[in-house]
């Protein structure tokens, strides 16, 4: 299991944004702005869909973690919170009672 959470990348894109280091390529991305970051979304996102078609199986990885970094970054720059992503994950959960069947197993 890896030891690395999406808030660890939430906080250091937060920290490499506030940096100004020109080399920073999350530096970068906040100074162009959220039509910018967003184009780069869409283009992660389809190659890993063209990825996964594929069936490239490294490359799905590769993708789904750039896929990834840039969709923190257009939340960054939008000002939305990963936590508030996460609640609404955690509120659809309820909605198929697997979060009250998770609970009653624990004990
Ligand atoms: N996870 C990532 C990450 N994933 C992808 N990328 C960058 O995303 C960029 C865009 O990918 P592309 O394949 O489209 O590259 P490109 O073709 O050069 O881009 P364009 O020609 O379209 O401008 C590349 O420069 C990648 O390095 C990332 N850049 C940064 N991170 C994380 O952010 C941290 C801080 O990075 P810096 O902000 O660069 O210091 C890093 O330590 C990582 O943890």
């Amino acid at each position: 299991m890896a030891q690395f959470s999406l808030s660890d990348l939430e906080k250091i894109i937060g920290e490499r944004a506030r940096s100004g280091d020109p080399e920073s390529w999350t530096a970068k991305l906040f100074a162009k702005g959220i039509d910018k970051a967003a184009q780069k979304l869409g283009e992660e996102a389809v190659e890993t869909v063209i990825a996964a078609v594929k069936g490239d199986r490294r490359a799905l990885v590769s993708e789904s973690a750039d896929l990834i970094y840039h969709w923190l970054v257009v939340l960054g720059i939008a000002g939305v919170p990963l936590d508030d992503v996460l609640r609404e994950l955690e509120g659809r959960t309820g909605r198929s009672g697997v979060a009250e069947k998770a609970s009653r197993s624990k004990g």
